[in-house]
């Protein structure tokens, strides 16, 4: 886009102005902090790095010894008085510039594979960090992030930072030396020319620091984009059954190529700002050696100095000129990492609004269950703060007790469950497992004892043995094969083409709706908690998966305290209690044929639900 641009340029003579000045700082400022973000990445490799500094340097002390040995060869080598002094010279000459060669050769593949280690260890330790960090956040988090983006900045935005810790940075560091390097020896043999040199550099490092800052914007803008694209595709793959029923395909198709355009805009616009960069850089550069060449040769053709001290300040000129334009471009790869780092660090700052206790209580052990009081519950969900999805709510449940939530669609039942797990903290009220408020205790003790089987039974891209063990890690195979036939799911695993052992699919998609019901019930019986959260599927199961999941569910429930999501008449009819809920309240509670008689809401609703007759 021309604004881009154009846009830049105006701004020189406004750059007095006190709010440019801070929108500056505070641009330098945000670059700092994204990329000392890297520093505690960096710190455990400290000492690979002193080593990669040694042979950096070596290796540009090398390539600074190539003109000096050059020099040698030309004005002695060459020059020498008698034809055979000349040859032995010239072969002492070759001698020195091959082991200059060599050293330059070794020490150029150990900077080589230590940098780039550097660069694979720190962004593998980084994406392992972002993972390690987002995985832990609560369910608000990912309300407001979606797994796309997070997926992207977790692959993309580290591989930018990849490629300035493996090799801009290490790029950066030889041209560093080398320019420097190169500098001393144009002082120590050319001041001259050295001092014009030094003036065309200012001019060339001036517009690099200028441009840099709408780099990074606009790489941070790119890396953005980038995520956008992620994050549609990823929640289109989860659904590729749906679109396709709906012949969606040609629209989702056009909704992520627009989602592409607008990252190859941004890429666009950001590349161009750099070739702009590199192309006034090149000029600039060339500009400055074909003069110094044409001086140069002046100066040997009126015999002030000697064409081997020519070509040596000519190589050393080029050494200097070329180092900076490689720091320019570094300089703009530094930029981009910094905007992909902004966001990583951003992710890695985000805190999720569970707190946990710097001093937990333990949580006391209860024969036979869990003892649960929810008392004065009163909550709403983040996002929505006007509206109150439980109030008042008051339930206490003895251990060992089978408890069934009933109510109408959006009544709040599960949202009870997101609070008994502490995905969320109730603004008001508390909740007591065996007397402990949840918010004193662990996060992994209070989810350690309690079972969750969800309504969506979620299976893992593994066997069906792992799936199982995922509710306890450390359990055997009999164990699991235990489980498996408490949950009635031993039959249908053994009937699968490898037994335990057959991969089932990624999301469980080679399993029917029953089975994997059945699957998450086993797990949740492996892991043999205290306190179990059955929320019961409606999908439609015939009659034969609904009898022996209904069975799984039963043996699930046995020795334990259960609170379930109840669809199923069976399940209402043999819970100890029966809770009532409408809008976020309790309306009723007791037995069915209590409730039943009793002629209000849940007769109203059991009549619908499961067609009975209204007494
Ligand atoms: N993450 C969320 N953010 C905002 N509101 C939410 C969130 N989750 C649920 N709600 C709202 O809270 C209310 C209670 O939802 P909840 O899922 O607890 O109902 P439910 O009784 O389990 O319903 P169902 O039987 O349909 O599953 C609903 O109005 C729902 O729209």
């Amino acid at each position: 886009m021309p604004q881009s641009s154009q846009s830049i340029l105006p701004q020189a003579p406004q750059a007095a102005d006190p709010a440019d000045l801070a929108a500056a700082k505070a641009n330098a400022d945000a670059q700092r902090r994204a990329l000392s973000g890297l520093l505690p990445f960096l710190h455990p490799y400290r000492w690979r790095i002193a080593a990669a500094l040694v042979f950096l340097v070596m290796a540009a002390l090398a390539t600074l010894a190539f003109p000096l040995a050059l020099r040698g060869l030309v004005d002695q080598g060459m020059v020498s008085a008698q034809p055979g002094d000349r040859l032995m010279a010239m072969r002492e000459h070759f001698l020195a510039l091959f082991g200059v060669g060599a050293a330059l050769g070794v020490f150029s593949a150990l900077r080589f594979y230590t940098v780039t280690w550097l660069g694979e260890r720190v962004t593998a330790d980084l994406r392992n960090a972002v993972y390690r960090h987002v995985i832990r956040q609560s369910p608000e988090f990912f309300e407001t992030t979606q797994t796309g983006e997070v997926l992207s900045r977790i692959t993309t935005d580290t591989t930018v930072v990849q490629t300035v810790v493996g090799s801009s940075f290490s790029m950066g560091l030889r041209s560093t030396v080398m320019g420097i390097g190169a500098m001393v020896m144009l002082v120590a043999t050319n001041p001259v020319v050295m001092m014009q040199v030094l003036g065309i550099l200012l001019l060339v490092v001036m517009p690099a620091i200028y441009f840099g800052r709408r780099v990074r914007k606009l790489s941070r803008a790119s890396q953005d984009r980038v995520a956008d694209t992620s994050a549609i595709a990823a929640e289109v793959l989860n659904a590729v059954p749906v679109v396709q029923s709906y012949t969606q395909e040609n629209g989702e198709a056009n909704r992520f190529s627009q989602a592409s355009e607008r990252a190859f805009e941004t890429a666009r616009k950001r590349t161009r700002m750099r070739a702009g960069l590199v192309a006034f850089i090149i000029t600039a550069t060339f500009a400055a050696l074909l003069w110094g060449l044409y001086e140069g040769t002046q100066a040997v053709m009126a015999g002030r100095i000697s064409a081997g001290h020519l070509g040596q300040t000519v190589v050393y000129a080029i050494l200097m000129i070329s180092s900076v334009a490689v720091l320019a471009e570094v300089y703009g790869e530094v930029l981009r990492a910094a905007g992909a780092m902004e966001r990583l660090m951003e992710l890695l700052a985000s805190r999720s609004p569970v707190r946990e206790p710097a001093q937990p209580r333990a949580l006391p052990l209860v024969q036979g269950g869990t003892a649960l009081s929810l008392q004065n519950l009163q909550f709403n969900y983040p996002s929505r703060p006007q509206t109150a999805t439980l109030q008042a709510f008051n339930l206490d449940i003895a251990p060992g007790e089978t408890v069934a939530l009933v109510g109408p669609s959006g009544a709040g039942k599960s949202t009870v469950f997101q609070l008994l797990l502490r995905f969320y903290d109730a603004q008001q009220g508390s909740i007591r497992l065996n007397g402990v408020d949840t918010r004193e205790l662990n996060l992994h003790d209070l989810r350690g004892s309690i079972g969750l089987v969800p309504q969506d039974s979620v299976v893992f891209s593994s066997s069906a043995m792992e799936n199982i063990r995922y509710g306890r890690p450390d359990a055997s195979d009999d164990e699991v094969i235990a489980a498996a036939k408490a949950a009635f799911a031993d039959d249908f695993i053994r009937k699968l083409p490898e037994g335990y052992q057959t991969f089932l699919g990624e999301r469980g998609v080679r399993l029917s709706g029953g089975q994997r019901q059945r699957i998450s019930i086993a797990r949740a019986m492996l892991k043999n908690p205290p306190l179990l959260l059955l929320d019961e599927a409606t999908s439609a199961l015939d009659a034969e998966s609904e009898r022996v999941v209904q069975a799984a569910l039963e043996a699930a429930m046995q020795d334990r305290t259960t609170l379930v999501i109840a669809h199923r008449l069976a399940t209402v009819q043999r819970a100890d209690r029966i809770i009532v809920m409408e809008h976020g309240q309790i309306v009723e509670q007791g037995t069915h044929t209590e409730l039943t008689a009793k002629g209000g809401l849940y007769a109203r609703l059991a009549a619908l639900q499961f067609d009975l007759k209204q007494p």
